[in-house]
């Protein structure tokens, strides 16, 4: 029984401990040349005093006009090529990162059944995929920029202490209280644009929705609702991005305005001890120089913060997408192939053709509910045609599913050729098996892609598929035969043509086990007909759901549903005699 109990986030820290260590020679070089780089302002500084105090002749022995500038210039260069390297090493860092965590990620969803792979909306996991694994890996870079950040705060306020005391605390003391208040007011900015990345998302997932409903939309006539719908949204999104906006201007213009004032709280404490020379010129300029660089690294330093409780966030979201799964696997190190092809995948164990499906006890219970099937026992011989009928609701679709590992078992197992199977999510796919679901779905790209999904057309495989799948009289209706581009989700074609691409899709694999849910449900009679003809005629073993009294007339065995467990097996024309819930639903049927 797979478990899906959702696990704490371990602190952030461990995560980024182990995401450094994935490519530590990177990080390294890349956290040297961007502390270079942020402590640089250090000196401007530092060289302005000095090239004042010259000025005044009032300089340390050995320093020059010439000697001042050659150092702000040596400085200057000595930052460039530190932003090189630092950029070359975080750039190479981060791209491995973010592709670490998308790789495991997508590990962990394609390995739990089919129908629990995704906790959310595709659109969530999208975002997740694309957004948290970015903050993820920038993450990196700010602890370096943050580490930075705090140096360059501390170096500058001692070298300040340094100069003069008194004028250090006077300045320093109401500018810091200005700036934490600032930083106050930001938490609550940052609260606002949570909102409006919210309804930034509610408008995409309608935007999504709409997508993917488009036919159900247009067949209900429904169009004015739903653009109702997403205008209502996208007021509110409006809304949400104006208030955000103005609170970020008006934080932006307090922080920005802080060395203005700064500079004249200097004047104010040190304009006396300037008339009598014990603050000179140089020593103004230090202050107004720094006070610029520590309020706006203050500032940075709270967009630091911040960014570093969004990557916690980040964490969490992507962990849940882990359902269950250790949080740490997310970090877990494996290799990436960025420049060169991944190793070819091991051949393809020898497939052993299907003599017997055994299915016994399967049970699988949808999570919170009483629904579902339960201890569903029976016996597929290879070659023939089983088909699962019974009421709306009755399981059909659960039992397929579960054959296919698309749902996890609750109990039971499921034996091929009498050897049990582990993981039937895994096995129960072609060259074994293939499936055609209610609901197929397909993908933007021509027919042919859409069958073939990246098999060779070896021989001519597809125009057989297509002849078995009872398409080939509708490719002559299209302009590029199979070469027809179908649109999002085969938005350009009937219900029948989606499920006989999908059938054909199935046909083009040469599986030993068939499994179909209602695939003539979207078929006229006649097409219906031809397309049974040709599975009847392909002697392959099949697994379908059906009621058509057709079908089931010359099915081997008919397996009845009932409300999730198996009510009676024969051919048809034995349930009709033994069943009475049988007899009830061929009355009514066509
Ligand atoms: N994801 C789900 N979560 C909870 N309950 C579900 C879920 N999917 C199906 N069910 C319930 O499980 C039962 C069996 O559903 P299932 O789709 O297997 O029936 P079915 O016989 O295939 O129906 P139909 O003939 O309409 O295709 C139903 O009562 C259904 O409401």
């Amino acid at each position: 029984m797979t478990t899906t109990k959702p696990r704490a986030t371990p602190p952030t820290l461990r995560f980024l401990g182990k995401l450094i260590s994935y490519s530590p020679l990177r990080f390294t070089l890349a956290a040297v040349g961007w502390l270079l780089f942020h402590l640089w302002p250090l000196l401007p500084g530092v060289m302005g005093k000095a090239l004042f105090d010259v000025l005044e002749g009032r300089a340390a022995p050995g320093f020059t006009i010439v000697s001042v500038v050659a150092i702000l210039v040596a400085g200057g260069m000595a930052r460039c090529a530190a932003i090189l390297w630092a950029t070359m090493a975080y750039s190479g860092w981060y791209i491995r990162i973010r592709g670490l965590v998308q790789h495991n990620l997508l590990r962990t969803i394609f390995r739990r059944p089919g129908a629990q792979a995704l906790p959310g909306s595709a659109g969530e996991t999208i975002s997740t995929l694309r957004d948290d694994s970015d903050a993820i890996a920038m993450m990196g870079g700010w602890s370096f920029d943050m580490l930075a950040a705090l140096v360059f705060a501390f170096g500058g306020i001692a070298i300040l202490l340094s100069v003069d005391v008194r004028v250090t605390l006077v300045v320093m003391v109401p500018l810091i209280l200005v700036l934490c208040l600032g930083q106050l007011a930001r938490n609550r900015a940052y609260r606002v644009r949570e909102r409006s990345r919210e309804a930034t998302a509610n408008v995409t997932a309608a935007i999504e929705e709409m997508a993917v409903a488009v036919r159900a939309i247009k067949a209900a006539d429904r169009e004015d609702a739903v653009v109702a719908r997403l205008r209502a949204r996208n007021s509110v999104r409006k809304d949400a991005m104006i208030r955000d906006k103005v609170q970020s201007i008006a934080l932006d213009a307090l922080f920005s305005s802080t060395a203005g004032i700064g500079a004249g709280l200097t004047l104010l404490a040190a304009g006396g001890r300037m008339a009598s020379g014990d603050f000179s010129i140089g020593d103004f300029v230090l202050f107004s120089t720094y006070l610029m660089q520590v309020s706006e690294y203050t500032g940075f330093m709270g967009y630091l913060v911040r960014t570093y409780q969004q990557s916690g966030v980040a964490f969490s979201r992507a962990t849940a997408l882990l359902q269950g799964t250790p949080p740490l696997t997310l970090v877990d190190h494996h290799p990436l192939y960025l420049h060169s092809e991944p190793p070819a995948p091991p051949p393809p164990p020898a497939v052993e053709p299907l003599r017997e499906l055994r299915i016994d006890g399967l049970t699988h219970i949808f999570p919170h509910t009483d629904k579902g099937i339960r201890d569903v026992t029976l016996t597929i011989p290879a070659g023939g045609t089983t088909v699962i009928t019974g009421e709306i609701g009755s399981g059909k679709t659960t039992l397929l599913r579960a054959i296919l590992g698309l749902h996890p078992a609750h109990g039971g197992e499921i034996r091929w050729n009498g050897d049990v199977i582990d993981n039937p999510g895994e096995f129960m796919v072609p060259p074994r098996v293939a499936y055609t679901a209610q609901n197929p779905v397909l993908l933007s790209g021509t027919i042919r892609e859409n069958i073939l999904l990246g098999l060779p057309d070896e021989y001519n495989v597809v125009h057989q598929a297509v002849k078995q799948g009872v398409l080939l009289p509708d490719l002559q209706h299209f302009d590029d035969g199979l070469d027809t581009q179908i649109g999002v989700g085969g938005v350009r074609l009937s219900g029948g043509q989606i499920q006989r691409t999908a059938a054909a899709r199935m046909f083009v694999r040469q599986p030993f086990l068939l499994v179909m849910d209602d695939l003539s449900s979207a078929l006229d009679v006649d097409t219906e007909r031809d397309l049974w003809a040709q599975l009847f005629a392909l002697s392959v073993t099949c697994l379908t759901v059906s009621h058509r009294p057709a079908v089931l007339q010359r099915a081997d065995q008919v397996v009845l549903l009932k409300a999730g467990r198996v009510d009676a097996v024969g051919t048809f024309a034995e349930l009709l005699e033994n069943s009475e819930d049988m007899r009830r639903q061929h009355r009514r049927s066509p």
